[in-house]
């Protein structure tokens, strides 16, 4: 389970606190009018972001004293840091780790109409092709929690329902628990189990 337990961040202006748990394997949205702190909790789950009291506990075990990189967190971030000198394959593989995941990659590039942008370098590709390269690595990670902060905000409404369904299947058939960030009530009904309102 994740528990956010009290939590109270402190910024210049604002106060934010935020209390509720995800159980594991499960996906939730999360709602709330714009700056109601929706990308600060995902910053602070992720480690970008300093709580001023309470905790973010993850099976029992505290989140908030570890560093970035010792946290079981994959993230998307919104500038997809893609590294431009090397291809999107390259990128990918560089990213991703496990015996068969370039077959992983390679079947989830179909599924997500990218297959063909591969072997491009990334600055060929579109906002919406980027976004779900970024989708793609940050599910295919291993890290067991998945930080979406409105992951499908450049795509058409088409691949927008492709997206949606393969983010909830592979979350599902890999048993992550997902905080998704989504000004899009489609994104609630076809991907969340449940929808946290904050504000
Ligand atoms: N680095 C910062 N320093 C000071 N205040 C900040 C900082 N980052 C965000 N804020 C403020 O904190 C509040 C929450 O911001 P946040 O980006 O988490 O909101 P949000 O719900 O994700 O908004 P949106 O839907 O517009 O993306 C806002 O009032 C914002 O102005």
């Amino acid at each position: 389970m994740l528990k956010v337990s009290q939590l109270q961040v402190r910024l210049k202006k604002v106060v934010l606190d935020y209390d509720f748990s995800v159980k594991t394997g499960e996906i939730v949205t999360i709602q709330g009018r714009s700056g109601v702190g929706k990308t600060t909790l995902l910053n602070v789950i992720a480690g970008f972001e300093k709580a001023y009291s309470g905790d973010v506990t993850w099976q029992g075990e505290s989140l908030l004293h570890k560093k970035v990189t010792q946290r079981p967190v994959s993230m998307l971030f919104q500038e997809h840091n893609l590294f431009e000198h090397l291809s999107v394959w390259q990128n990918l593989q560089f990213g991703l780790q496990g015996e068969d995941i370039s077959e992983r990659i390679k079947q989830a590039a179909a599924v997500l109409e990218i297959a063909e942008q591969l072997d491009k370098p990334p600055m060929q590709l579109s906002g919406g092709q980027r976004q779900r390269i970024a989708i793609l690595r940050t599910l295919l990670r291993p890290e067991p929690i998945v930080l979406l902060d409105e992951p499908f905000a450049e795509l058409d409404s088409t691949t927008r329902l492709i997206a949606n369904d393969w983010v909830r299947e592979t979350a599902k058939a890999t048993n992550k628990t997902v905080l998704l960030v989504t000004h899009q009530d489609e994104d609630v009904e076809r991907v969340g189990d449940w929808n946290l309102v904050l504000g």
